[in-house]
């Protein structure tokens, strides 16, 4: 047992109780084998309290309607066992800001088992497992809101991605660059498998882990592939082609709306094509293109406009992973042409719904760009110009619109130009509104509800996920969270600390 395996064991040595949370379980992940996985328990924290919770995540993990029981308190804090689970960490490795970085892992995210139903359920800041390095396998309360939110907010944005039913705080401080408590998000998702889990065995030469794990994703994701006859009715290059036209369309997604991730390592690329790890993440406020969301990103690696090129780049690294199963230069080549196809007609497809339109036509990419440069020049706020611009669609006056332009001139003469092709659709007049949200999660409101939380009222974490849970939806006297940031909002440094 190494120095590292023992300090876990004495930190979890205490019997933790097992209790029955009326979920059922099936060996998932774990049919893997050893060589995927340490198992584990989580570290137990002290006194823990709920922060938040959602309802409609609950349910879609099968839930009963009353399971905020003391005893999920503690299984989703990590201070007890849940009954039919074996909880473990998984071993991933990735290139995080362009650079291999070796081995890494699930350092503070400790998966507890899968449903029956089908979901993998996880705890994020458990505690220490083999792969924390010289971490402390925590999470914050402040960023362990921020993902909470941002994938309930997601998810009913419509965007693939993890979700998250609670988080559950103690009074454990816990240092970043000020002493801070610790937290712990109960996290699901079909799967948690990364680029990076591929990226490690391929790395160590290890080729038969390396098949055991894309047939283990293949048989149960992507079926398909199997007997797909296009790229030489190669499986493998099928499943690489399947996974960059996902990524694409969640990368489209996220542009479209306005969403910064913020750290596209590969180690936190999800092989279902989901978001995965909401840490300095934003939401545009002002179009800026160029946007570094992530205050650890000195050199814009991860700027709003390069998400896509990033996207494409790595999932060049997850197919240089998998070649040694692909075999084949060419068709491992045509698989990640399948990202650059699919990209640019999903985020078409994507502004047209944002403009209101449905019949796709030739000049509409040059329509759309016309208009994002007339945002950018301005800086106009992303989320107020498109949700003012569907309402307007929709039949309310253009004034909202034209008010937040400086120089309106160009807008209008790119208006003209709008409604002439506009003339031509035969979108519903309120197609706009269920692709412009009124709420999205940007970083002042989350702030807000995080220093409540801070001082011990976390009705505010309540109060914001209801917006977000439906966010195409205005809701009376809620009109402060669909409004220009306060100023104080451009002082707001999100970094990798979390
Ligand atoms: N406080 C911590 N303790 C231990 N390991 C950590 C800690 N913070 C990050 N890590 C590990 O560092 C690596 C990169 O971290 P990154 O910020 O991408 O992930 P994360 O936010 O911890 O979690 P996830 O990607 O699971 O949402 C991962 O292996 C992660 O587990
Ligand atoms: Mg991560």
């Amino acid at each position: 047992m190494s120095e590292t395996a023992r300090e876990i064991a004495r930190e979890t040595a205490q019997e933790a109780p097992t209790v029955d949370l009326g979920l059922s379980w099936k060996a998932a992940f774990q049919t893997l084998g050893p060589a995927f996985f340490t198992l584990l328990r989580p570290t137990p924290l002290p006194e823990p309290y709920w922060v938040g919770h959602s309802e409609p995540a609950a349910r879609a993990l099968g839930l009963p309607p009353d399971w905020r029981t003391d005893a999920a308190l503690a299984a989703f804090t990590g201070n007890a066992a849940i009954a039919g689970t074996q909880a473990l960490a998984t071993v991933y490795s990735g290139h995080q800001f362009g650079v291999w970085a070796g081995q890494l892992g699930d350092g503070r995210a400790i998966l507890l088992g899968q449903t029956a139903g089908g979901q993998e359920v996880q705890l994020k800041g458990a505690g220490r497992t083999p792969y924390s390095r010289m971490g402390d396998g925590r999470a914050v309360l402040r960023s362990s809101i921020r993902e909470f939110l941002c994938s309930e907010a997601m998810h009913a944005l419509g965007v693939p991605t993890t979700r998250a039913l609670c988080v559950t705080g103690s009074p454990q401080p816990v240092r970043r660059e000020s002493l801070e408590s610790a937290a712990v998000v109960t996290r699901f998702a079909p799967s948690f498998i990364r680029f990076g889990h591929f990226e490690h065995f391929a790395a160590a030469g290890r080729d038969d882990e390396l098949r055991q794990l894309a047939d283990f994703v293949i048989e149960r994701f992507y079926p398909e592939c199997r007997s797909d006859t296009r790229l030489g009715g190669n499986a493998y290059a099928n499943f690489l082609r399947a996974v960059s036209e996902r990524t694409a369309d969640m990368v489209a997604h996220w542009q479209a709306l306005g969403f910064c991730h913020g750290v596209m390592n590969t180690d936190n690329m999800s092989i279902l094509g989901l978001t995965i790890d909401y840490g300095p993440f934003q939401f545009l406020d002002g179009f800026n293109p160029a946007h570094i969301c992530n205050h650890s990103d000195s050199s814009g690696r991860y700027a709003f406009n390069q998400q896509p090129n990033v996207a494409y780049w790595n999932l060049f690294c997850l197919g240089q992973a998998l070649m040694p199963l692909i075999g084949d230069e060419a068709q491992a080549r045509a698989a990640l042409g399948a990202y650059p196809e699919r990209f640019a007609p999903a985020f078409e497809a994507r502004m047209r719904a944002k403009l209101g339109l449905v019949d796709a036509q030739p000049g509409d990419a040059a329509l759309a760009d016309g208009l994002l440069r007339l945002l950018a020049t301005e800086q106009t706020d992303w989320s107020i110009f498109w949700r003012r611009f569907a309402h307007w669609r929709a039949g309310a006056a253009l004034a909202p619109v034209r008010e937040l332009f400086i120089d309106a001139t160009a807008f209008d003469a790119w208006l003209l130009s709008f409604d002439a092709r506009a003339a031509q659709d035969g979108a519903a007049p309120e197609a706009a509104l269920a692709a412009n949200p009124a709420y999205v999660l940007r970083n002042h409101l989350a702030q807000t509800a995080i220093e409540q939380s801070q001082r011990g009222d976390h009705s505010g974490v309540q109060t914001l996920l209801a917006l977000l849970q439906t966010p195409y939806q205005e809701q009376p006297g809620r009109q402060a969270f669909a409004d220009f940031p306060p100023d104080w909002a451009s002082t707001l440094e999100i970094s990798c600390s979390s």
